[in-house]
């Protein structure tokens, strides 16, 4: 058998035509045990000092707090996890939005699935020259207040020139429209990058206004837990509010091609050469 990134002729097709693709049963259930236990232990381990993350508001990354998550193991509360008393409403292991951004590098469970046979046949599959993987986040999407996610690019964030970014999706549980899943606009990744979002010395900003998009032309991605989306840079692609009991774990990769392509300076997050390369 190859590796489960090993993609068919009738894959790239899909890939190329749609801007997504669903490959089920990537990981093992073993695997995604293993990363969800191992990341029960850091929230476990966890001292309450985080910040918030929302994609409504675009105030949370003008900080420190967020720059500095790109070279290690943050956690970020949901925007909805605080009562009007400034305390938590409920356990930090369901406050939590996401932990990121260098879990690939600096925790060895993240690392042995981001560093994997089947995460780097994928990307010879998607003829990537020299992959290298830029970000890491678990993605918690909390049942009853996980945060809704707006329609974006992953290029505006994680530039390259010419651009390179592509994300994979790991459902470590299953996602449904009730919990809060994918949706997508089929073959939105022909229609060019829209913006970018620039770094300042303390803050970002993004160099144009948000396009609005049409709710009817996006299709819900439901998945099974272990199943793996792959994810065009220029795909649009959002997620809803959770506002159900059950909630939506997933970790979600961004790799880059470092050779052909040049990481913008101005991007968020600055890449240090020596992390993510396979
Ligand atoms: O998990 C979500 O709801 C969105 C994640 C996302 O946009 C990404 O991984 O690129
Ligand atoms: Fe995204």
């Amino acid at each position: 058998m190859p590796p489960a990134g090993s993609l068919t002729d009738e894959q790239l097709r899909f890939f190329d035509t749609n801007g997504y693709l669903v490959l089920g049963s990537f990981s093992s259930a073993e695997e995604v045990k293993a990363m969800r236990d191992r990341m029960a232990e850091l929230v476990d381990g966890f001292d309450g000092a985080g910040d918030v993350f929302s994609t409504k508001d675009h105030r949370q990354v003008k900080n420190d707090f967020f720059f500095k998550s790109a070279e290690n193991i943050s956690f970020f509360f949901e925007e909805k996890a605080f009562g009007d008393d400034g305390c938590l409403k409920q356990a930090k292991e369901l406050s939590i939005n996401k932990v990121g951004h260098a879990l690939h590098e600096l925790d060895p469970v993240f690392k042995k699935f981001s560093f994997g046979v089947n995460v780097s046949s994928l990307f010879s599959s998607l003829r990537y020259k020299r992959p290298a993987v830029i970000q890491s986040m678990y993605i918690f999407k909390q049942p009853g207040i996980g945060g809704e996610v707006v329609p974006h690019q992953d290029n505006t964030f994680l530039y390259t020139d010419p651009p390179s970014c592509t994300g994979l999706w790991l459902a470590l549980e299953d996602a449904t429209k009730t919990n809060g899943c994918l949706w997508a606009i089929p073959g939105s990744h022909k229609n060019g990058l829209k913006r970018r979002m620039i770094r300042d010395e303390n803050d970002t900003h993004f160099d144009h206004p948000s396009p609005t998009y049409d709710l009817k032309e996006f299709v819900p991605l439901e998945v099974k837990s272990g199943d793996l989306v792959v994810i065009h840079g220029d795909l649009i692609h959002q997620s809803f509010e959770n506002l159900s009991p059950v909630s939506r774990h997933a970790l979600s990769l961004h790799v880059i091609d470092t050779e052909g392509c040049e990481w913008s300076k101005q991007n968020w997050l600055v890449y240090f050469n020596t992390f993510g390369e396979f």
